[in-house]
């Protein structure tokens, strides 16, 4: 099982470089990693087991955190309306976004990031995605708000892209034109 070991750090190159698309259709490994990846957050979440292991709780988790640089990423999260969302996916791609653009209000964080770091993060209100699912079927998504927050922070693992990237250096709590926080 994944535990808090097996996740790299800032630092480590897989973080910041753009990782490889994944063979479709997915070889046996890579099925087990995305398996294994989701057991991890949804472990992350049960107050026993994250005890146990010692996890500390996510959303999401990007194979780049891994240290393997494949485009395949877990969620398992309950959005501010109910929505539910709990599934792997091999080489997710955003087809198309707002302009609209909406933020976490207290920031955000990483599990490859051993420290705060302050600031509003700016992401799209509104993404659509296109990406095959960990049962290999090809899905599209529409996401808005929280949702569409949590899908972009693993997507950027993809590409090398860490959240504090995207905050204003200069005014690290500058809301974006117009923005309003998801939650
Ligand atoms: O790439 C993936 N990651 O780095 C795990 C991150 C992904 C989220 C960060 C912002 C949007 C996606 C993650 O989940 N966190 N960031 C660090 C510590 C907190 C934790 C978190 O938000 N936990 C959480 C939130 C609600 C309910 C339960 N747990
Ligand atoms: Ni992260």
């Amino acid at each position: 099982m994944i535990t808090m070991k097996d996740i790299v750090r800032e630092g480590y190159p897989t973080l910041t470089e753009s990782a490889a698309p994944v063979e479709m259709p997915p070889n046996k490994e890579d099925q087990e990693t995305l398996t294994d990846m989701l057991t991890f957050i949804q472990n992350s979440q049960d107050p026993e087991i994250s005890e146990k292991y010692e996890l500390r709780p996510g959303v999401g988790l990007a194979a780049p955190q891994l240290g393997l640089s494949k485009r395949m990423m877990a969620v398992h999260f309950e959005d501010l309306n109910g929505n539910s969302y709990s599934d792997g996916y091999y080489n997710p791609k955003i087809i198309s976004h707002s302009v609209e653009q909406t933020y976490i209000s207290t920031g955000e964080g990483c599990l490859s990031v051993d420290r705060e770091v302050p600031g509003i993060v700016p992401r799209h209100m509104r993404i659509t995605i296109k990406a095959i699912n960990l049962n290999g079927e090809p899905v599209k998504l529409r996401l808005k708000g929280y949702a569409a927050v949590v899908f972009q922070h693993e997507i950027d693992h993809l590409n090398g892209i860490m959240f504090y990237d995207h905050i204003n250096k200069n005014d690290p709590f500058k809301t974006p034109d117009g923005a309003k926080p998801c939650d």
